[in-house]
């Protein structure tokens, strides 16, 4: 469990994190959304002690980082893959990391096999690609096998393989009761990983709901039907609008159609006596309600 209450962190005159007040609960991915420069990964380093509040608290497990006697075995994080001793081979840099948290030894050559690097920890860390690195970084999260996991943009650089290992891995650790929290700016691949989101803009709280809740709270559900015949579809349109339905044109032969329920408009097709060639409820995507939410809270963006 992670625990933030009334997180505050200020650089200069700049808030970058606002009295964030959540809980990162156990067993399940909860994913960390926010535009560029909302305050993610501040949060995250002071999650892991490498930055420290103005005010309020973060604690893992119900303690602060540094009252942690051996850190690596509480809290693993992947927060910047390239902060590693370029000169140091793979298996020398999770070994030193070992070492330093009473780790057994056994653990590199077991963690690296996770990660798919076996066969490069002797090679230079130096050397490695973008998703190497990643994989070495993911590594040294899983080292001392901790119960609590943070992993900043871990699909950053990763090929579609990878990007698909990294999902089942998040999956498979939450399932094993872990606490997750994983930030990334893919919302079709967090729509997939992850069971919950704290989402900020500007290092405020946005919103901390399940996935679901969050994309059925910020976005609208629509209809589409499919109508070949435009007399029919004018007709169409102009009794869904009598009902109070708004219309827009969709594909050539669609008419999506908001506010009215997916079993009225089937009614209303039949009451007609309209041929129709489809007719579906539309859920957005998680970026659809991603964007809608935090439309305002862009801080780096261009005007459309
Ligand atoms: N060491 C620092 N000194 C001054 N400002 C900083 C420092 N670190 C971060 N910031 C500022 O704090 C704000 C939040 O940055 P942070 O990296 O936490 O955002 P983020 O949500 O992780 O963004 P991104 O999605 O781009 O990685 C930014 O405006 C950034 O410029």
């Amino acid at each position: 469990m992670i625990t933030l209450r009334g997180l505050t962190k200020r650089y200069g005159e700049k808030t970058v994190v606002d009295a964030l007040t959540c809980d990162i609960t156990p067993g399940q991915v909860t994913g960390f959304l926010g535009p560029n420069g909302a305050g993610k990964s501040t949060t995250m380093r002071m999650t892991v002690g490498l930055d420290h509040p103005h005010a309020g608290e973060v604690l893992v497990g119900g303690r602060r980082y540094a009252e942690l006697k051996h850190p690596l075995r509480e809290v693993g994080a992947l927060l910047d893959a390239k902060a590693l001793h370029p000169g140091r081979s793979a298996g020398k840099h999770l070994l030193a990391m070992a070492r330093s948290n009473g780790i057994a030894a056994s653990r590199v050559e077991e963690v690296l096999a996770t990660v798919g690097l076996s066969d490069v920890a002797g090679k230079r860390a130096g050397q490695f690609s973008l998703g190497m690195g990643q994989r070495l970084g993911i590594a040294g999260a899983l080292l001392g096998d901790p119960g609590v996991l943070l992993f900043d943009e871990p699909v950053n650089g990763l090929d579609p393989d990878g990007v698909r290992w990294v999902r089942q891995l998040m999956r498979s650790l939450a399932a094993e009761g872990r606490t997750v929290f994983v930030s990334s700016h893919l919302m079709s691949e967090m729509q997939l990983t992850a069971d919950h989101l704290i989402v900020i803009g500007r290092g405020r709280l946005l919103a901390d709901a399940p996935v679901a809740e969050f994309i059925a709270g910020n976005s609208r559900t629509t209809v589409s039907v499919r109508v070949p015949d435009g007399g029919d579809r004018t007709a169409l349109d102009r009794r869904l609008r009598a009902e109070g339905g708004l219309t827009h044109p969709g594909e050539p032969d669609e008419l999506v159609v908001d506010g009215l329920a997916v079993t009225r408009v089937g009614d209303l097709v039949h009451e007609l006596g309209i041929r129709v060639h489809g007719l579906a409820e539309r859920t957005a995507s998680l970026e659809q309600a991603y964007m809608e939410l935090t439309a305002s809270s862009v801080e780096y963006g261009v005007s459309a």
